[in-house]
This record gives C-alpha cells, sequence and structure tokens, in this order.
C-alpha cells in the first residue's frame, strides 16, 4: 500500500495534460510483512481520467496510483522503467525474516530486483518454507551427506549462471562461501551480519552468540552491518552500517530484535541501491551507495 501524498488531492475526471511541475512527493511503503518505509521523491504527476501517473524526472520508475479523496492512493505498484531488473540469490539457513523482508520489497516495487533462488543448507528451515509458498526455486548448497540433492561448489555456480543471478544476498547463512563461488561473482554478494564489524565477526560468532558476546563486553551501541563477501567470515568491505543502543538490562533475545527490525529495513535500502546501480566504488576500494534524492550526496 503506498499512501499521503504531498501534493493537494483533487477528484478529476477529464484527460488533463501531462503536468512539466515537480513536486516532492511523500511517499510510504508498509509492507504486510511490517517494515516501513518513507521516502520523499521529486515526481512530476500526469493526470489521465481517474488515473494520477507519478514520473521520476530522470527517467526512473513510473509510479501509478488510483486517485482517492481522502488523500492517499492505491497504487497499481510499479511498472519500473528504470531498466531490467536484478536477478536475486538468497541464502539462508534459518528464519528467513530478512529474505522475506527482501523479497516483499521486491513485489511491492521497491527493489527492482526478483528472487529466481532460495539456496539454503537447512531444507526445512523457515526460509526454505517462504519458498516453497511463493514458488521459489530452492537449491541445496553444500552437499553432506544427509543432503545427498544438495549441490558441488561447481554445480551451484552452474545453477546460478542459468539462472542469470545477478547479485547474491546471504540473509542468516551460517556455512563458508566456497571461493570458487566469491571469484565467481566478483563484487557482487552480500551479507548482512548482527554486528558493527569489524567488532564481534568472524568464525563462531553468528545468531545469539554475537549478541550475548557484544552484551559481555559492555558495549553500549550494537547493530546490524551488511558488507560484501570475501573467502573468510565477515572481512569483506563494508557497505552500510546502523547503529542500535545496547540497553544495561538487554538480554541477547532483546538485542537481537531490535537489531533484527533494523536488519530488515537496512537490507531492503541497500538491495534497492544495489538493483538501482548506485553502488560506486571509492578510489580507496571503500564502497559507497549514492543517494536516491540528491545524486551528490553519499553514504
Ligand atoms: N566466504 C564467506 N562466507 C560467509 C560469510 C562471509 O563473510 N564470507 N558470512 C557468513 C555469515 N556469518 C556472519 O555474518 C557467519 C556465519 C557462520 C559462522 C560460523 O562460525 N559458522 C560455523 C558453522 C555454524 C553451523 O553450521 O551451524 C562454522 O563455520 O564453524 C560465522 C559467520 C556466511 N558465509
Ligand atoms: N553471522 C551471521 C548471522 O548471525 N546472521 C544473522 O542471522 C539472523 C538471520 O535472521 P533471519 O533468518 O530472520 O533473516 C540475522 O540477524 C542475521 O544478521
Amino acid at each position: 500500500m503506498i499512501e499521503a501524498a504531498s501534493f493537494p488531492v483533487k477528484p478529476f475526471t477529464k484527460m488533463v495534460g501531462g503536468s512539466r511541475k515537480v513536486h516532492p512527493i511523500v511517499v510510504r511503503w508498509t509492507s504486510p510483512f511490517c517494515w516501513k518505509m518513507e521516502k520523499t521523491l521529486h515526481l512530476m504527476r500526469v493526470r489521465c481520467r481517474n488515473t494520477e501517473f507519478l514520473f521520476q524526472k530522470n527517467g526512473g520508475k513510473t509510479f501509478q496510483f488510483r486517485c482517492c479523496n481522502d488523500g492517499k492512493y492505491d497504487s497499481k505498484g510499479f511498472d519500473g522503467s528504470v531498466g531490467m531488473k536484478k536477478k536475486l540469490a538468497v541464502f539462508v539457513s534459518g528464519g528467513g525474516s530478512n529474505f522475506r523482508s527482501i523479497h516483499e520489497a521486491t513485489l511491492q516495487g521497491f527493489i527492482n530486483g526478483e528472487v529466481t533462488a532460495l539456496v539454503t543448507d537447512k531444507p526445512g528451515c523457515g526460509g526454505a518454507k517462504y519458498a516453497a509458498e511463493n514458488g521459489i526455486p530452492l537449491l541445496i548448497f553444500p552437499k553432506t551427506k544427509s543432503s545427498i540433492d544438495g549441490l558441488s561448489q561447481l554445480e551451484l555456480v552452474s545453477s546460478l549462471r542459468k539462472l542469470k543471478v545477478d547479485f547474491v544476498l546471504l540473509a542468516g547463512y551460517l556455512k563458508l562461501i566456497p571461493n570458487e563461488l566469491v571469484r565467481a561473482f566478483p563484487k557482487s554478494i552480500l551479507n548482512i551480519h548482527p554486528s558493527l564489524l569489524p567488532a564481534f565477526g568472524g568464525k563462531g560468532f553468528f545468531g545469539l552468540k554475537v549478541h550475548q558476546a557484544v552484551i559481555e563486553s559492555g558495549a553500549r551501541y550494537s547493530g546490524p552491518t551488511i558488507h560484501y563477501v570475501d573467502e573468510h567470515y565477515d572481512t569483506g568491505r563494508i557497505l552500510a552500517q546502523r547503529t542500535v543502543p545496547v540497553l544495561s538490562s538487554d538480554t541477547a533475545e532483546q538485542l537481537a530484535k531490535r537489531i533484527l527490525h533494523e536488519e530488515h529495513q537496512l537490507y531492503v535500502e541497500v538491495v534497492a541501491a544495489l538493483c538501482e546501480e548506485r553502488v560506486i566504488w571509492r578510489e580507496d576500494g571503500v564502497p559507497l551507495i549514492r543517494s536516491k534524492d540528491n545524486p551528490n550526496e553519499y553514504s
């Protein structure tokens, strides 16, 4: 549901020529899966009978709305004109809430991409169940004695190539990504980790163990990190972080819940930037994200 607009809502019944004036429009996305995004976009309005089209001036997305009288719009979603949708493979080992957030954001049009495969080492996990319910192809990796239908490293790379995957997104995947895959997808594999790397990362640091270590250290802040994946656990180039306060009374579960909420929004924003090719690499090798609203701003 996309709601609210900053320009006056007037019902209109006849074709009106396109307005070339650009309006700052507050556009809010709320997904059924509780994440909320709000952005002020500078859009042109074109009225056509009882439908209002909002265009991003730079030839970006086209937003199609049915005009209502109460200041809200029903979105028919985007017919994205920002170029071909990027193909995403998501790797999960557990509940898959980050996977769900990303998938929903692709359905809402917030991410100019589509999830073309779910890869997991745990075929019975929550992420695998969600994939099955949503018709997303499931790949098992790695091949083990208990997962005989699992793929080998070369089979996994070949499968992702056949699916024309552009980006690989790790979201609670608990196995080491092999060098073959890292090299096959240079600057195209991201991971989300629930601490402010480089602190509290590396082998043995996953799930509640991360939050327990943060609490025991006395750190006053923690938060999610999204980074590129290299051959080692959690040592790749950092792309985005958010800070979350650590309360003196926090249990690992309470801190995990607070950080997970930020993860859902941060990963969606970062993947949206990735799919709109707004990630650039500074001369010293640090990746930056170009702001959607102000092309001169980077973070
Ligand atoms: N090549 C890479 N592979 C993976 C990375 C990475 O940065 N580079 N990130 C991890 C995700 N992760 C932290 O964000 C992480 C996951 C798991 C472990 C870990 O210690 N795993 C245990 C096995 C756990 C299990 O099987 O239940 C281990 O290796 O002994 C550390 C960090 C995903 N892959
Ligand atoms: N080191 C890896 C690690 O700990 N990843 C963490 O696993 C959780 C997965 O949750 P989800 O399955 O609900 O997205 C997330 O908090 C993610 O940061």
